[in-house]
């Protein structure tokens, strides 16, 4: 049997490998991390998932955002205010996730290396390391490896982006910027997310979305309430629109020529249209792995294994649906298929949360989803303002809608918008996955008062108007 250095390498060490890597720790295996960045965690911790929620946190806040219900106006605190409290709310926040990763690595003696990646050959890794303009080059042989490097902003080259006034989601991560006005190009996840987080600090914001209808894959009820909410608020959202130029003027300012030929000025610009995987300089060209045009690897779902059977691949670099959540598990599963412990990958739905302001969550099947598979549905509806909770958080704009099959009686799918959705989806998960449905959530008793009522208000709405035939005796 060949030796090598390791039984497992994983590159990156973003949530898809950490948790790859502690796997095949617990069956035994001797592993290590290279990750090229200054502290581990990836862009999930670094750049994406926890800054944008520190700072949306961070500015909810400064913002006195949950209390401007009872509050004549709503707090103003000066940029600098603002700009101090989320740095200090995400060097704390940052800092003490990544003293909880490294101390879960090194209790599963797992060996974190700095360093780029890049394939040498079938079993070997060359690791690359500069430090004060120097680079030194080692070679790393492992059994099996784990490609993920996830993704980076997508940064087409007719984009003059500057760092300061032309930027992507990255630069904001570092620095967040308060400009007296923005134009968001993308109305994707990341776009929507900072585009009402700058709202919310009233800066005026334009979202530019190339398609027709922004966030597709969400219910359109909880789409119409999200953009009402939008509007009333003055974001301006320029749908069916893409960008025929952006330039800057003399003094630096973003100006952008919309298909229409419309003009549109800001003091910053936000590119935030799609991403495309690491995989630059990852020498795949040296084990045969061809990525296709967005830089995302094919894997075979099952198993998580590339044409290479035992490079495995997880995380955002195999594509959708790209989330922390889903990453951290196909990570777990590539490594129990490496080593040997096979698990099946759940069949069960898993839940979509968006951090906009409101948030937005949803699983299982939309109305229209539903319709269109010729499914016979009663909807149920809950407002906010229905529950006692809502009254008493002054929030009660929000929505949750249910998707019953009206044959079967169980629950389709929940959409939310509102204060608490990514949290209260998970209700929905386990009656959906449990395979309940308008029996449970109508019959079932919530605590009094939470938001978590508008469950039982949902049942009972869709219950009230379902044909007496089908109604339980
Ligand atoms: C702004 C933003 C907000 C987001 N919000 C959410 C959210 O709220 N909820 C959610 O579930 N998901 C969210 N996501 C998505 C989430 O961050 C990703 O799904 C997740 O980080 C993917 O994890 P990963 O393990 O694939 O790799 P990543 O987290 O992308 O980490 C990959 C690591 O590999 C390193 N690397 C790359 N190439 C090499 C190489 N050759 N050698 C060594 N190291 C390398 C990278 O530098 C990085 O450190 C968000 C993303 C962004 C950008
Ligand atoms: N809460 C979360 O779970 C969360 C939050 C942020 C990011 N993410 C992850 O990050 C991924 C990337 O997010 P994203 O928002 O960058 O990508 P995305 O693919 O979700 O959205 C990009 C949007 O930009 C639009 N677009 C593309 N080119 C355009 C152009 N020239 N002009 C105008 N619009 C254009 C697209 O139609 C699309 O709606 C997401 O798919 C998601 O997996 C998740």
């Amino acid at each position: 049997m060949t030796d090598f250095d390791y039984d497992f390498v994983v590159i990156g060490g973003g949530p898809a490998g950490r948790r790859a890597a502690i796997q095949a720790s617990k069956l035994g295996k001797t592993v290590a991390i290279v990750d090229d960045q200054k502290k581990i965690g990836g862009v999930s911790v670094h750049t994406g998932t926890l800054p944008s929620k520190t700072i949306r946190e961070s500015v909810l806040s400064v913002t006195g955002w949950r209390d401007q219900y009872f509050k004549s106006g709503r707090q103003r605190s000066g940029p600098d205010v603002t700009r101090d409290s989320i740095s200090s709310r995400l060097s704390t926040t940052l800092g003490d996730e990544v003293e909880v990763i490294d101390s879960q690595l090194s209790r599963n003696n797992i060996e974190t290396l700095k360093g780029r990646a890049k394939f040498a050959g079938p079993n070997k890794l060359s690791v690359s390391q500069s430090v004060q303009g120097k680079t030194t080059t080692y070679t790393v042989t492992a059994e099996k490896f784990l490609i993920a490097v996830g993704t980076k902003p997508y940064r087409p080259k007719h984009i003059p982006f500057n760092g300061s006034t032309i930027v992507d989601s990255d630069s904001i991560a570092a620095n967040m910027p308060m400009p007296k006005s923005i134009v968001v190009v993308g109305g994707g996840v990341i776009g929507l997310e900072y585009a009402t987080i700058f709202s919310t600090l009233e800066i005026p914001v334009t979202v530019v979305e190339a398609r027709e209808n922004i966030l597709e894959f969400i219910d359109r009820d909880i789409i119409a309430n999200f953009t009402h909410q939008l509007s009333e608020r003055g974001i301006s959202l320029r749908l069916g629109r893409s960008i025929k130029t952006i330039d800057v003027d003399k003094n630096g300012n973003p100006q952008v020529e919309l298909d229409d030929g419309r003009q549109l000025r800001s003091e910053m610009l936000l590119f935030t249209a799609g991403r495309v995987g690491a995989v630059d300089k990852l020498g795949l060209e040296k084990i045969g792995i061809e990525p296709d045009s967005r830089g995302r690897l094919t894997v075979d779902p099952e198993t998580l294994q590339t044409s290479q059977s035992h490079i495995y691949a997880a995380g955002d670099i195999i594509g959708f649906p790209a989330l922390a959540s889903t990453s951290m598990e196909q990570g777990r599963l590539a490594a129990c298929h490496a080593f040997g412990h096979p698990i099946k990958s759940s069949e069960h739905s898993f839940p979509l949360g968006i951090y906009s302001i409101p948030e937005i969550a949803s699983i299982g099947m939309s109305e229209d989803e539903a319709r269109s598979k010729g499914m016979q549905v009663e909807i149920g509806i809950a407002r906010f303002q229905e529950t006692s909770r809502g009254h008493i958080l002054g929030n009660c704009k929000g929505l949750l809608k249910c998707i019953f099959d009206l044959n079967d009686r169980k629950l389709l799918g929940v959409h939310i918008v509102g204060e608490g959705a990514t949290e209260l989806i998970h209700i929905g998960q386990a009656v959906l996955n449990l395979n309940g449905g308008i029996d449970y959530l109508s019959g079932t008793v919530f605590n009094f008062p939470t938001l978590a009522e508008a469950y039982k208000v949902a049942a009972l709405d869709a219950y009230n108007r379902m044909p007496q035939t089908r109604l339980r005796a």
